[in-house]
């Protein structure tokens, strides 16, 4: 998806609550969570920016008056606030993120990726058809309360199932920490549900399997469909024309949506403490077994074996959050793994440079 970034051009307006029009930070969804963490002075010597894109080349950045390209070397990713130090943007401070969705890299090494950072609203999208699927949506919500960041669900194709209240119930099953909103993706329909996430100066995201209607959504927010447009050619700093897109995007309505190719095919990664509020009626469970490190197998006295017998816990819930917790738990090692072996390699690298007397030839 390539989409128009002509709002955050001069000229584009939008109103906040009262009918206030929103400063131009604000329409990039500057706040007060971030305002807090500096002072007046520095909001003058170093301008706030946030980051529409990151590109090997650098990161694209736009604030009051300013939309440019600095050099790459900071660990930001798409929607980070940066206090830009104009002489040195290398240098440039990275805000305290109110949110922030990492995952785990393909591949053997399992590095850490940063995804998106200050995301409000997570809508996470799914079908009502074969799409739906309770364990991946468990898994989204375990990285959405990881994150730090609300997320929705967003059931789409209610036109095409014989009863959508079957979808509705299950997903609302899955937790009560997340709304559950069902709807025609295509028409008028999304602009009305999901306009109390879609404020002035708010920030989204779509986060979903392939077809699921991500697109349809965010072309139904924009109004128009128009929304798929050229990608951007502009010149590097050394004047070669290169294409990119920007990822963050403000719509009409004055709310921003993120959407970077990073958010598809996500692992959970360290994901415990969002694992353990989406599941909390079981970890509080568990808290009662004998053993404070039953695994829930055979061991007696467990509370969760226990619940599962009474029917009050589903076995089909419990199994997934064991698998859950599995895999979390080998992401998270071999994290740990990948660490010592960096601190070994070093350590390598420091012995054999270090100056050594030298053998006599
Ligand atoms: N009938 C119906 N069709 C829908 C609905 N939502 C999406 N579609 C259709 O499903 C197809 C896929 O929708 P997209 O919006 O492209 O899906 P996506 O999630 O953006 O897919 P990717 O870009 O591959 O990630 C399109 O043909 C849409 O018109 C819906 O609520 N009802
Ligand atoms: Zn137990």
């Amino acid at each position: 998806m390539v989409r128009d970034f002509s709002g955050f051009l001069p000229g584009g307006k939008a109103t906040g609550p009262g009918g206030r029009e929103l400063t131009a930070l604000e329409a990039l969804g500057w706040n007060p969570f971030f305002a807090q963490q500096i002072d007046a002075d520095a909001l003058v010597e170093t301008p706030p920016v946030r980051v529409l894109a990151v590109h090997r080349s650098g990161l694209q950045v736009a604030g009051d008056g300013i939309d440019e390209r600095i050099p790459a070397g900071i660990e930001a990713t798409v929607g980070d606030w940066l206090l830009l130090d104009r002489e040195q943007p290398g240098a440039s401070r990275l805000l305290t993120r109110k949110s922030l969705i990492k995952r785990r890299a393909p591949g053997r090494d399992h590095k850490v990726q940063l995804i998106a950072a200050n995301i409000d609203t997570l809508f996470i999208v799914t079908s009502c058809n074969q799409d739906f699927n309770p364990a991946r949506l468990e898994r989204y919500l375990a990285l959405a309360f990881e994150a730090e960041t609300e997320p929705v669900i967003v059931l789409t194709k209610t036109d095409l199932a014989d009863d959508p209240s079957f979808y509705i119930d299950a997903a609302r099953a899955i937790s009560d920490r997340a709304e559950v909103i069902a709807l025609d993706a295509r028409g008028a329909e999304p602009a009305q549900a999901l306009s109390g996430w879609c404020l002035p100066g708010r920030t989204v995201a779509f986060l979903g399997s392939s077809g699921v209607g991500k697109s349809t959504l965010a072309n139904a927010l924009a109004g128009n469909d128009s929304i798929a447009t050229q990608p951007i050619r502009e010149d590097d700093a050394k004047g070669r024309h290169t294409t990119t897109r920007r990822e963050l995007h403000r719509n009409p309505g004055g709310f921003l949506l993120l959407d970077t190719p990073g958010m598809r095919e996500l692992q959970l990664t360290d994901t415990g403490a969002g694992i353990a509020a989406l599941f909390d009626d079981i970890e509080t469970l568990a808290t009662t077994c004998r053993f404070r490190d039953c695994r829930h197998e055979t061991e007696p006295g467990c509370a969760v074996r226990r619940a599962m017998a009474e029917d009050r816990l589903d076995p089909a819930r419990f199994a997934r959050w064991r698998k859950l917790q599995a895999e979390d738990e080998y992401n998270s090692a071999s994290l740990v793994q990948r660490r010592e072996k960096d601190r070994a390699f070093g350590k390598m690298v420091r012995d054999v440079t270090k100056p050594k007397s030298r053998p006599k030839t």
